[in-house]
């Protein structure tokens, strides 16, 4: 789905905004702190109920607010959906969707596939492995219709599973748990790696568009050894039981990403990781559009600041082929052409306010 309309109050230095967005190319041009990146926010709460920059709802809710609210009107298929997001300091997120109220984001998700590029995005590379699990898991829940179920089913047992060994219960008591936990994560394992298998040609591809002195691979791990599930996680069982919970098993699963046969962060500079980053966000959204047929939004915060000038009009020239809706944020317009766009918008952010540039 595309956005047509963006509603924002009270996320962080927007008290009140309402723009229509491009369906292509949306240039948000402004000073420092002048609020660009807030709007990037809001949209990225609308598809996934959160912010991309924080976990804290108090610290994107305007400090003299006690709520934020942020809608979204877009049309897909002949369908115009509605989306619309509420997150106070004091209560539950609260999530509508064409005018029902629904309970978690994966509603949102579904109708507003959406993926974001920071000038932190390095850190998909050089940090810890829940970001690369997320990356995965972001494409598997768009191509696969089962993941989510099966992955709701897998993070019951396991919390129960953590629960039982929290307390010191007996192996047998685990067992129920662990048969559950055996079905689930291995159609979560099946189907993530088709995804990464799906996904690794497309990388390479774009790594020799954007990165040609370096290759990449990138391959599954499943989160436990070469064993069946079901067995590594009997034998396993005494190791749990000393930790308290369970060590091994899909959700500690990641992709790995090496080059020269070392992980790659060991490897490249933060600017090679950050051109890395940008190659699999575009397999990702290959892969999903070739898998549904529908289009995704993409937000880039401060585009000019991640690439040189020639790989920045690599990039914007390959975006403009794809069917994406895309923000992208800048200091200096000029800096992002828009010659090759069918179409593009220019929005002027200033303290907060936001005015729509021909
Ligand atoms: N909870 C909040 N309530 C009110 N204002 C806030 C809040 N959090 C941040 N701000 C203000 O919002 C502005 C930051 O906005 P934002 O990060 O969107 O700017 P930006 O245009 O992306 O800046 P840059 O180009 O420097 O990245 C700052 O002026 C900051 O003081």
């Amino acid at each position: 789905m595309k956005l047509t309309r963006l509603q924002v109050r009270h996320v962080r230095i927007l008290d009140d905004v309402t723009i229509q967005p491009d369906a292509r190319l949306n240039i948000i041009e402004g000073a420092n702190a002048s609020g660009k990146t807030s709007l990037l926010e809001a949209i990225h709460i609308l598809a996934q109920g959160r912010s991309f920059r924080t976990r804290k709802t108090r610290e994107v809710v305007n400090r003299d607010a006690d709520a934020l609210l942020v809608f979204g009107e877009g049309r897909e298929n002949e369908f115009t959906h509605r989306l619309g997001v509420k997150k106070s300091n004091r209560e539950k997120t609260e999530i509508h969707v064409d005018r029902q109220r629904v309970q978690g984001v994966s509603a949102l998700a579904v109708l507003l596939p959406l993926l974001v590029i920071t000038p932190e995005s390095h850190a998909l590379v050089s940090g810890g492995p829940s970001r690369r699990r997320a990356l995965v898991d972001w494409g598997v829940f768009h191509v696969e219709q089962t993941f989510h179920r099966h992955w709701l089913t897998y993070e019951r047992a396991l919390r129960q599973r953590n629960a039982l060994l929290k307390q010191g219960a007996s192996s047998a008591s685990l067992v129920v748990w662990e048969r559950e936990m055996a079905v689930s994560g291995n159609e979560i394992t099946a189907q993530r790696k088709r995804y990464v298998d799906t996904l690794a040609p497309r990388v390479e591809q774009y790594m020799k568009t954007l990165l040609q002195d370096v290759k990449i691979t990138i391959g599954l791990k499943t989160g436990w050894g070469n064993e069946p599930f079901h067995e590594a996680l009997r034998t396993g069982r005494e190791k749990d039981e000393r930790f308290g919970y369970t060590t091994l098993g899909p959700h500690r699963a990641e992709l790995e990403i090496r080059t020269e046969g070392r992980p790659a962060s060991e490897v490249v500079s933060r600017g090679q990781q950050k051109l890395m980053v940008m190659a699999l966000r575009l397999a990702q959204l290959d892969v999903f559009q070739a898998a549904t047929g529908r289009s995704a939004v993409l937000l880039i915060d401060d585009l000019p600041a991640e690439l040189d000038h020639k790989k920045r009009d690599m990039l914007l020239a390959q975006l403009s082929q794809m069917d994406l809706q895309i923000f992208v944020t800048t200091t200096d317009a000029a800096l992002i052409g828009s010659e090759t766009w069918s179409s593009s918008k220019m929005f002027h952010v200033e303290h907060g306010r936001v005015s729509s540039r021909c």
